[in-house]
């Protein structure tokens, strides 16, 4: 959501940035309705003023005057009751059309349809070449009877998955590398919930527009949220927050579920692309200061830059086009890892900067040093999603007898061990 004034005295703006988002806005019926509204309240304001100005009146009003005055009061007590439905209609349909309001993009934002206009920027760490025929993530998890996709298929049906053994203590392993990671950075660690009400996800922006994506439970007026982004953002929703209680930083670990509705036959082998999965999310809420927040932005791309270096995944970091960032974004990065089986680096990072767009629609403020109110503006990006990354990371690391070689600074966590698996 943008501040109204703003959409106000900038309509080519907020109409470019809609169109290179290829966001679905009638601009013209926001802005109507908005005269409309603002006309509305100020024929209540003339009625009510004049009936404050009337109810003076009969006090000293003589007995013959007196009838008249008190039957002008319930007149304009009517009609200002009249007008009363009308008003409110007019605020929920520009509520309803101010949430449809995508976010303006960072000059920097290349200009592009779909993630094929995305733009690398750097590469780091070099691909393997193996000596050996290399085995997919899907065969090494099968040889080393780290997974039974069969009978976890008959348990929970298509893109599920169940890790066995040291492949289990392997995820746990990279999750709580990733934690430690964090924890070093500066932020505070978060172990919550993906079951959450409907309107967080108003606040996170991803409602309206990606309800398909969400598992709705039965009879319960709760959801499950597809990354802890959607719970911490309502964490504080409504509050005005002290000035120096930010910037608010967290990686809150929680389940992540979706639906995956609109990907049938994409990724449907293996780990890529499960309905439940695991993600240390870093979150950050912080001052309305662009200059420091696109710092934050840096800051916490290094974070996940330095989880993947300590995993020893050769990746790229890529920027997203206005037609892959989706609308709340004022900037966004992905980081890909490479996958041998695909030669191909795949998505295992996503780094968002969205201004005030998701504080405006949350509510979350806080007290400015000039003493007035500000929306805060809110960043998150990948921290570490399992069981994805344990794609590039049993892939890289195989070796020619199976085994899948440590690296050095994951070893603490799985007992100092070099390799897992029997060659
Ligand atoms: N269906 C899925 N199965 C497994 N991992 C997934 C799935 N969907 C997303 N992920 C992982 O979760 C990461 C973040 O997902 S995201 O939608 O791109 N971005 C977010 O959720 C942001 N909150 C930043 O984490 C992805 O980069 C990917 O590594």
């Amino acid at each position: 959501m943008l501040d109204l004034k703003f959409i106000r005295e900038h309509p080519g703006e907020v109409r470019r940035a809609a169109e290179l988002k290829r966001v679905d806005l009638d601009l013209d019926d926001l802005l109507r309705v908005d005269r409309e509204l603002l006309d509305l309240k100020q024929r209540a304001e003339v009625m009510q003023a004049e009936r404050n100005q009337n109810a003076k009146l009969v006090p000293k009003a003589t007995p013959e005057e007196r009838p008249l005055l008190i039957q002008k009061g319930k007149d304009l007590a009517e009609s200002l009751k009249a007008i009363e439905p009308e008003l409110r209609a007019h605020e929920d349909a520009l509520k309803q059309l101010l949430l449809r309001v995508p976010q303006i993009p960072h000059p920097s934002v290349p200009v592009g349809r779909d993630d094929s206009d995305n733009v690398e920027l750097r590469r780091e760490g070099t691909p393997p070449t193996f000596d050996f025929t290399p085995q997919d993530h899907v065969a090494l998890l099968e040889r080393h009877g780290w997974a039974d996709p069969e009978r976890v298929a008959r348990v929970s049906g298509s893109r599920s998955y169940l890790l066995k053994g040291d492949a289990a203590r392997l995820e746990w392993a990279i999750l709580t590398l990733a934690l430690d990671t964090l924890a070093d950075a500066g932020f505070e660690m978060l172990s919550t919930t993906a079951l959450v009400r409907p309107e967080t996800f108003v606040g996170s922006g991803h409602f309206p527009g990606g309800e398909d994506q969400v598992y709705k439970i039965e009879g319960d007026d709760l959801m499950l949220a597809g990354t802890a982004e959607v719970p911490v953002n309502s964490l504080y929703a409504g509050e005005i927050l002290p000035h120096d209680q930010l910037p608010v930083r967290y990686a809150a670990y929680s389940s992540a579920f979706r639906s995956e509705a609109g990907s049938a036959g994409r990724d449907v082998r293996g780990l890529i692309r499960v309905h439940e999965f695991k993600k240390v999310e870093q979150y950050v809420m912080m001052h309305a200061d662009e200059t420091a927040a696109l710092d934050m932005f840096a800051a916490i791309l290094a974070n996940a830059e330095r989880i993947l270096q300590a995993l020893e995944l050769p990746y790229r970091v890529v920027q997203n086009c206005t037609g892959d960032m989706g609308a709340g974004k004022v900037l966004m990065y992905d980081i890909e890892a490479w996958v041998p089986s695909e030669q191909q680096y795949r998505e295992t990072h996503s780094c968002s900067y969205l201004g005030d767009w998701q504080a405006r629609r949350t509510g979350l403020r806080y007290k400015g040093e000039d003493g007035r109110i500000h929306f805060a503006h809110t960043l998150n990006n990948t921290g570490i999603a399992a069981p994805r990354i344990l794609v590039p990371f049993l892939e890289n690391h195989q070796q020619a007898d199976g085994r899948v070689r440590i690296p050095e600074a994951l070893r603490p966590y799985l007992g100092g061990r070099e390799y897992l698996g029997q060659p």
